[in-house]
């Protein structure tokens, strides 16, 4: 087993002015090149889970941290946002451009440009990240005229550019037309694939993730409840169901289909195909 890339070890942290923690005795390792689903319900704790990793949490945002957080093998608290950027890439849900008279080169070139990387390696870096996100010939364009899929995708290259480990989308697709929403996840699904990113999604699309996470980890109340495969966690359809957490229809179906007609053989589908197997099973039995 590799190290992992990143991990909470008894982690409590109370935000600065409040009394009750966000989130209580956290543990949990991610290895280098899973693809994660965060799941909860709003307040859960998602998003201070998220600034936990980049260091925001407690570096910027103070507050109190106690128990470790560890990313790429150094503890959090202690290196400054700026160095942990360079590990830890954040993209939120509604991205904001800078200014409306840039253009997509130059959105890319800003993080770099603070980094001090010269402008030689620049011109090199931002081609190749436009065209990591597919937006490869954009370089002039002003972002304001681009589609919401593509906004987003150029705010992931923004971030790529900086060449970080881990990429954090924290509901990345909430403001996106389905299109958009399909462009985004591609992209991440390949990122992770192809290029080996450590990819962490906080996101409602439970279909989406059911695809593509390698694992996924719910919170509930600042703790994490379940943190197993998206097989392991979307066949506990009741118990999600009592958190008021969704679950993937075709988990939803199965779970309404053994209820009518008894049980199957195998798992709970929790994605489309077996989903229609495992009717076409059924409907096969109840010709016979
Ligand atoms: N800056 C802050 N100061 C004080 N409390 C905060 C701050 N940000 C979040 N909280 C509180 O911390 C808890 C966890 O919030 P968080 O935003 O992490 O949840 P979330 O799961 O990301 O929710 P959502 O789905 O709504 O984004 C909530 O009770 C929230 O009110």
């Amino acid at each position: 087993m590799p190290e992992p890339i990143i991990a909470f070890d008894a982690v409590t942290y109370t935000y600065a002015g409040t009394d009750e923690p966000a989130l209580h005795e956290i543990s949990f390792e991610i290895q280098p090149g899973e693809y994660v689903a965060i799941l909860g319900l709003n307040g859960a704790g998602k998003t201070t889970l998220g600034l936990c990793v980049n260091g925001v949490i407690p570096t910027m945002l103070g507050g109190e941290l106690e128990g470790t957080v560890t990313v790429g093998g150094l503890d959090v608290s202690e290196y400054p946002v700026r160095e942990m950027s360079k590990l830890v890439g954040v993209v939120f849900d509604n991205p904001e451009f800078q200014m409306s008279q840039m253009s997509v080169a130059e959105e890319v070139a800003l993080g770099l440009e603070n980094a001090g990387v010269p402008y030689e390696e620049m011109k090199r870096i931002i081609p190749d990240t436009l065209e990591l996100v597919g937006l490869a010939g954009f370089e002039e364009r002003s972002p304001l005229g681009l589609s919401g899929g593509q906004q987003q995708r150029l705010a992931i290259a923004a971030v790529l550019a900086m060449k970080p480990q881990i990429l954090i989308m924290d509901e990345p697709t909430s403001n996106l037309d389905p299109i958009g929403k399909q462009e985004v996840f591609d992209m991440a699904a390949r990122l992770n694939s192809e290029r080996g990113m450590t990819v962490i999604v906080i996101e409602h699309e439970v279909e989406v993730m059911a695809r593509y996470a390698d694992r996924v980890i719910v919170l509930d109340g600042g703790r994490v409840i379940m943190n197993g495969t998206p097989q392991e966690i979307f066949s506990r359809v009741e118990e999600l169901a009592a958190l008021k957490l969704r679950v993937p229809e075709a988990a939803e179906l199965a779970t309404i289909l053994r209820t009518e007609y008894g049980d199957w053989d195998g798992p709970v589908p929790i994605t489309t195909e077996p989903a229609v197997a495992a009717v076409n099973d059924l409907l096969g039995a109840t010709r016979d």
